[in-house]
C-alpha cells in the first residue's frame, strides 16, 4: 500500500515532531510537511534546520489541507490545540499524536474531531533525554516499537494507512486499548522516570560537601539515573499529570516490593537478596534478545583510549641463540 500523504501538519516540533519531518522527508513519505509551534523562536529554529515546508504560529493554518495531522506537543498541551484545530480538519484526513500517555488524549481530543476524520492516537516508545527542534535524527524510530489506540470507529484502511506510514519511519506497530497501554507504560517508562527525578533530587537537597563527592565518584548506576532525569520537565510534568491512576497504582505496588527488600536488607536475608537479584537479571537478558537494548557495557559512554601499557623490563636471557 501507498504511504504518500499530500500534507503533513505537525503540531510542535520537539525531539520527536522533528525525529518525524526528518524521517517522513528521507524515506519520501510525504508531498509537503507544515509546521506550527507555539513560540516564534522554536519556528524559526524548525525553519533554520530546514524541517519542513510551511512554518506558522498559528496550528489551524498548518492543519487546513493537511492529510495526515500529528500533534507533537506535551500532552498538557493537547486539548487546546485540539479545540484551536477541529474546525480546520479536512473530511478524510487522520489526526494522530505522539503522547506518552493515552486514554487522557482519547478524552481531551476525541471530543474536537469532526466526523469524517479519523482520529488513531500513538505513542512512538522511542526517545532521548534531550528536547527542541534541534535534537531530532532521522534513525530514531528504527527498531522501536510504535502503539496505536485506533478506536472501534475507526475504518481498518486507515489504521493501516498510519501503520504504514510508521512501519516505513523503521517502527514495529502494535495497536491496543488505551487504558492497557496507559497500564503498561506507567511501570516500564513513568515509574522508572520518577524513581529518577526521586534519586537525583535526594542527591541535590544534600549538603554541598557530600553532593560534590557523589558527582565526583559518581558510579554508572547514579549516572543512568541523572541521563533520565535530564529529561524535559514540562513533558514529564505533563505526564504525571493526566497518567495518574496507572501511576499510583504501579506505584503502590512498586511500594509494596521495595518494603520486602528494606526488610530483607534489614534482616540480612542474603537467599531473598539473591533471589530477587537473579531473577531481574534475566529480565535484562529479554530485552537484549528482544532488539531493544545492546549487551555492550557502559551503553552510550565511549571509553577513552587506555594509557599505554607499561614496557616489560627487558629481561637477559643470557644465549642469543633463537633469533
Ligand atoms: N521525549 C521523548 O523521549 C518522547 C516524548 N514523547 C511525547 O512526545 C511529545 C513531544 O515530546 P518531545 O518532542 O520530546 O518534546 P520537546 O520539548 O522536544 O518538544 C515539544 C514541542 O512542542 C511545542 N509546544 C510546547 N508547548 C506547546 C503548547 N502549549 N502549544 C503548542 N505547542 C507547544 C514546541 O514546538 C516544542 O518544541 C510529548 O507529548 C511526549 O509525551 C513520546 C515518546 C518519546
Ligand atoms: O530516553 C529514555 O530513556 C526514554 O525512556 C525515552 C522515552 C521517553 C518517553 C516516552 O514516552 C518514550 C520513550
Amino acid at each position: 500500500m501507498s504511504v504518500t500523504f499530500r500534507k503533513l501538519a505537525l503540531v510542535g516540533i520537539g525531539l520527536i515532531g522533528s525525529s518525524i519531518a526528518l524521517a517522513a522527508r528521507r524515506q519520501n513519505l510525504v508531498e509537503t510537511i507544515a509546521i506550527a509551534t507555539r513560540r516564534a523562536e522554536t519556528l524559526a529554529e524548525a525553519r533554520a534546520l530546514d524541517l519542513g515546508d510551511i512554518y506558522t504560529l498559528d496550528a489551524a493554518e498548518a492543519v487546513r489541507g493537511a492529510d495526515l495531522v500529528i500533534l507533537c506537543a506535551p500532552v498538557g498541551a493537547y486539548g487546546a490545540l485540539a479545540e484551536a484545530i477541529g474546525p480546520f480538519l479536512e473530511p478524510g484526513a487522520i489526526v494522530s499524536d505522539v503522547g506518552s500517555v493515552k486514554e487522557h488524549v482519547v478524552k481531551v481530543v476525541g471530543p474536537h474531531v469532526p466526523e469524517g476524520v479519523h482520529f488513531i492516537p500513538g505513542h512512538p516508545i522511542a526517545g532521548t533525554e534531550h528536547s527542541g527542534p534541534s535534537a531530532g535524527f532521522a534513525e530514531l524510530f528504527a527498531g522501536r516499537w510504535c502503539v496505536l489506540t485506533p478506536g472501534a470507529d475507526v475504518p481498518a484502511a486507515a489504521t493501516a494507512r498510519l501503520v504504514a506510514f510508521w512501519q516505513a519511519m523503521g517502527s514495529m506497530v502494535e495497536c491496543m486499548d488505551a487504558a492497557h497501554h496507559d497500564m503498561v507504560l506507567a511501570i516500564t517508562s513513568h515509574i522508572p522516570h520518577l524513581i529518577a527525578y526521586n534519586i537525583v533530587g535526594t542527591v541535590a537537597d544534600l549538603e554541598a560537601d557530600t553532593k560534590s563527592e557523589v558527582i565526583k565518584f559518581s558510579a554508572s548506576g547514579f549516572r543512568d539515573f541523572t541521563r533520565i532525569a535530564a529529561s524535559d520537565p514540562v513533558m514529564w510534568r505533563d505526564v504525571f499529570l493526566t497518567n495518574r491512576d496507572a501511576v499510583l497504582e504501579m506505584l503502590g505496588r512498586f511500594n509494596e516490593d521495595l518494603s520486602v527488600l528494606q526488610r530483607a536488607v534489614r534482616t540480612g536475608d542474603g537467599p531473598a537478596l539473591e533471589a530477587l537479584f537473579t531473577r531481574t537479571r534475566a529480565i535484562r537478558r529479554s530485552i537484549i534478545s528482544a532488539g531493544q537494548e545492546t549487551a555492550a557495557p557502559d551503553f552510550g559512554r565511549p571509553h577513552e583510549a587506555a594509557p599505554p601499557a607499561t614496557p616489560l623490563p627487558v629481561r637477559d636471557h643470557g644465549g642469543g641463540d633463537d633469533a
